[in-house]
């Protein structure tokens, strides 16, 4: 079967559900959400505590495990859905790089991080000459701003900002059409947020890159020039595209402060 093409939207969501966990504790995190995400821009996804945010952006990753299902509406990531299994679902991981959560902490403890960097390269193109996975390497260490030497350390040697840029690299190694990013820039240096930002901006001006990045970080999201999507209780309830006024559900007036406002 020929492969899906790619669209000209990085993301496309229609009336999107999702619901997570299993049995009798599962729940409606994510509830009726439309965006459109083309390539070249960015979405940046707020909203408070337990709003969902996670939940979608996971959902949309090509990595959510049984937990996170997609129950209503439809969702088409970089011309895939997320839902398929199998070689197309291969191909969105592909196509999708995923900075989850907790990807600096949960680094494998075992791999050095020349190895952390190489490992997607190496899914995808198994016969990849050891030259070529150096070159690769060294470039994304560069790109994250981390010393050459830093290939062969563990993780446990690293900063906590150190492994986040790990995590960074890893998430960015495959040369993704689409960033997906969850909290990149939660509680650790300045340096990661320059590089999380940096990275942003050159591989969409370079190739288009979409990026979608959790974060209540306003400034953040001012600095990449990103569309602002609030959500609460798993809705949108407050939208702002670059330059423009917000457009917040009536009622919904702590959305503003998501949004940059009073
Ligand atoms: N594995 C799970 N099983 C059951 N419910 C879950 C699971 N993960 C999240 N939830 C619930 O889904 C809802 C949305 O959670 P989610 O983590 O997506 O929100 P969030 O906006 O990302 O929150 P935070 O800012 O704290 O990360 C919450 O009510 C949460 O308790």
């Amino acid at each position: 079967m020929a492969l899906p093409k790619l669209t000209e939207w990085a993301l496309r969501l229609d009336d999107l559900s999702v619901a997570r966990g299993r049995g009798p504790s599962s729940m409606r995190a994510v509830d009726g959400v439309r965006a459109e995400l083309p390539f070249g821009s960015a979405l940046v996804v707020s909203g408070p505590t337990g709003s969902g945010k996670s939940s979608l952006a996971l959902a949309l990753s090509g990595r959510a495990g049984r937990d996170t299902r997609i129950v209503g509406g439809s969702a088409v990531v970089c011309g895939i859905s997320p839902e398929r299994r199998g070689r197309a679902r291969n191909v969105l991981t592909f196509r999708v790089g995923f900075l989850s959560q907790d990807a600096g902490p949960g680094l494998d403890p075992d791999r050095t991080v020349g190895e952390l960097i190489s490992l997607p390269l190496l899914e995808r193109e198994p016969r990849l000459a050891r030259r070529q996975l150096e070159i690769r390497v060294s470039n994304l260490l560069d790109e994250v701003r981390l010393p050459l030497g830093a290939a062969g350390k563990f993780p446990h040697e690293l900063s906590s900002g150190m492994r986040q840029r790990v995590a960074l690299a890893v998430a960015l190694v495959l040369d993704p059409r689409l960033l997906i990013a969850d909290e990149p820039l939660a509680g650790i240096d300045i340096e990661v947020r320059h590089v999380v930002r940096d990275a942003i901006l050159r591989r969409r001006e370079e190739w288009g890159m979409a990026a979608l990045i959790v974060s209540n970080d306003v400034e953040f999201a001012q600095e990449i020039g990103a569309e602002q999507l609030v959500l609460d209780r798993g809705s949108v309830v407050g939208v702002r595209r670059a330059g423009e006024e917000p457009l917040i559900t009536p009622g919904a007036r702590e959305a503003h402060a998501f949004l940059g406002g009073a």
